[in-house]
């Protein structure tokens, strides 16, 4: 992940939302303020021609081949040109995923004192919440608090508040099914048999993670940053939001507001989808802006390959000519631990520098 800032001294504060919440916050305090680089600030655009691709998922599950092939060819359309599209009739029932954002909303609310009690340090702590992205790793404070779960395929979460265990299980559990579904459909896409990704990323134990990132009421919101340009670990990543906007998408050189339709999902390839195809489908650009009138959440699921799982592209989409897979070889977990101490690349792949210094 990249920041164009200048490292920055935080003080000790342990959660945006208490320092949004102190009283007479009238201005944004300067370890927030997120510099952006004229050069990486392209023109936003709304384009409706240039709209990002609408799946019909469940034409996968009970359409006619026809239909299935046809879906098949969107997402090779919508993997190749945009890397991100919108998912309708998923299945994900609106009020399951409106439970789960309230029931977010509720950890978020906690007194800081208990939610201490999840402060993890480690990308590997199953459970963790905090502030900023990574803090080892940050050069600006980010307008953003999270809590991050693993859910697959072992099942935690916070013991509170009331009901947040249950609505995360059956949550996860759902939106894991739609993924599958989208997984066997990308795999044909890629002209791959249609469990090729599920037997290559050992799918059946990949790793679920369930995260909600938190953006409170910015005084000067075009001065901060909630989430700077990033691409996502993992396959695909599913993403939904309480209906406030502030998701931008980088598609061809330009920022595109995403506004997620209520009963939607929003799937974005990640960086193993990407090292899988040996670049054929990318993983995203993407970036979250804050506002100065409503607290904005968020909650993103990532879906991996099993952390143990060496990943490498499809020896079928390796270009023989040139006999040079563009991605090095690396179990899932070894890219999130050098992801986490920055001795990984922000876009990781392609030269042999890269292999020789992992
Ligand atoms: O807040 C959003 O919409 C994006 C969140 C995100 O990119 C992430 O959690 O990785
Ligand atoms: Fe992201």
């Amino acid at each position: 992940m990249a920041s164009e800032a200048s490292t920055v001294h935080s003080p000790k504060m342990k959660s945006v939302k208490a320092l949004a919440e102190s009283a007479s916050l009238s201005s944004l305090p300067s370890f927030y303020s997120f510099t952006h680089n004229a050069h990486d600030e392209p023109k936003i655009s709304d384009d409706a021609e240039d709209s990002v691709p609408i799946i019909d998922v469940s034409l996968l599950v009970s359409g006619t081949p026809e239909e299935r092939s046809q879906v098949v060819h969107q997402l090779n359309k919508a993997c190749s040109d945009w890397g991100c599209f919108m998912v309708i009739n998923h299945g994900v029932p609106e009020s399951l995923t409106k439970a789960m954002i309230e029931s977010f909303q509720e950890f978020f609310n906690l007194p800081e004192e208990e939610k201490q009690e999840f402060h993890g340090n480690h990308v590997m702590d199953p459970i963790r919440c905090g502030t900023g992205f990574n803090p080892s790793m940050d050069k600006v404070n980010l307008w953003r608090d999270y809590l991050k779960c693993f859910t697959y395929p072992e099942f935690h979460s916070p013991n509170k508040p009331a009901g947040f265990s249950e609505i995360a299980l059956e949550f996860s559990k759902r939106n894991r099914e739609v993924v599958t579904v989208l997984l066997k459909a990308i795999s044909k896409s890629l002209g791959l048999e249609e469990s090729y990704i599920d037997k290559a990323a050992n799918f059946e134990l990949g790793l679920q993670l369930l995260a909600a990132n938190y953006y409170p009421a910015c005084p000067e919101p075009e001065k901060a940053i909630g989430i700077p340009s990033h691409y996502d670990h993992g396959l695909l990543t599913i993403l939904v939001n309480n209906g406030v906007s502030g998701l931008q998408v980088k598609h061809k050189e330009k920022w595109f507001n995403i506004n997620i339709h209520p009963n939607a999902l929003f799937v974005q390839v990640a960086d193993h989808l990407e090292i899988l195809s040996n670049g054929k489908y990318r993983s995203i650009a993407h970036r979250a802006l804050v506002n100065k009138k409503a607290t904005r959440m968020s909650i993103a699921l990532a879906h991996g390959p099993a952390l143990d799982t060496v990943m490498r592209p499809a020896p079928e989409l390796v270009d023989n000519e040139s006999d040079q897979p563009a991605y090095v070889e690396m179990t899932y977990r070894k890219f999130l631990e050098l992801q986490q101490t920055g001795r990984l690349r922000s876009k990781f792949q392609s030269d042999i520098e890269q292999s020789k210094a992992v």
